[in-house]
């Protein structure tokens, strides 16, 4: 298949979403290229999350169409869980195994989902730590661990089922200030390489930086798409205005 018909990595197709009566997620339409890394923005409540979730299945959706390259996630079953190994996501909380050591947190989904043998899923994810900056702390718990370097762990274990696409909602929100910027340069690094990411963030300076693209929701729709240079100097819509006055503000 050449480039030029390739599908898109993430494609979001006239999806709905609703929690009982509250409408979240409002014919959202989205296509996200190989190697794209597209931030999402918007006010609290507008839906970012959700979208985010409905990706890999962990919402599932009311109505409309989810693929990640070309392939239509199912709704549930072995498929799914195939199909989600291709989406690696990130959240606020790091959900690390508290009992398990850093290096075996990163091995575990291999070992267990893929049955890669332990010495190759170890070798792999002692590659991944280097590459996020803390091989050092391999055989530490997570507990001995800050903020930052645990969700830096987060992202290697994220990484060892070698995803298509990578998907992260709010990674540096839970983290203390100071520690912020070393997650923002992994993704950074990892966007460079090349990975197809979906980013909610409150981070502007990221959005700005490594973004080459930004989706602004606002009430469950999508309600721009555009550069981050177009978006920051000159957003079109009075809610983004708005949103972005409320931001430069505080
Ligand atoms: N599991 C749920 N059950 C019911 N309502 C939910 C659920 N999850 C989210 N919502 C509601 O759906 C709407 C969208 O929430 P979502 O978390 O996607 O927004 P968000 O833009 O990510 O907000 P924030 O920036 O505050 O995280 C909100 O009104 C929220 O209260």
């Amino acid at each position: 298949m050449t480039a030029a018909s390739a599908p898109p990595m993430i494609r979001v197709a006239g999806v709905d979403k609703f929690f009982g009566p509250l409408h979240v997620l409002k014919n959202v339409q989205l296509e996200v290229p190989k190697g794209q890394v597209v931030v999402v923005l918007g006010p609290s409540g507008s839906g970012k999350s959700t979208l985010c979730r409905t990706i890999n299945r962990l919402e599932p959706i009311d109505s409309g169409v989810i693929e990640v390259d070309g392939q239509p996630l199912p709704a549930e079953g072995k498929e799914l869980a195939r199909l989600r190994a291709d989406v690696g996501m990130v959240f606020q909380s790091f959900n690390l195994f508290a009992h398990k050591t850093i290096v075996e947190n990163v091995m575990l989904a291999p070992t267990k989902v893929r049955k890669t043998p332990a010495a190759e899923a170890r070798k792999t994810a002692m590659e991944l730590l280097e590459r996020v900056g803390i091989a050092n702390q391999a055989d530490k718990f997570p507990a001995q661990l800050s903020g930052g370097q645990q969700q830096r762990a987060a992202i290697a274990r994220a990484l060892a089922m070698k995803p298509k696409v990578m998907l992260f909602d709010e990674p540096t929100s839970a983290l203390d200030p100071e520690m912020v910027q070393e997650v923002l340069d992994v993704m950074t690094g990892l966007a460079k390489d090349g990975m197809t990411m979906l980013v909610v963030t409150h981070e502007m300076g990221f959005a700005r930086k490594a973004a080459d693209r930004v989706i602004f929701m606002s009430d469950g729709e999508v309600v721009e798409d555009s550069t981050p240079e177009e978006f920051f100097s000159a957003p079109k819509s009075n809610r983004a205005k708005d949103f972005l006055g409320k931001i430069l503000t505080h």
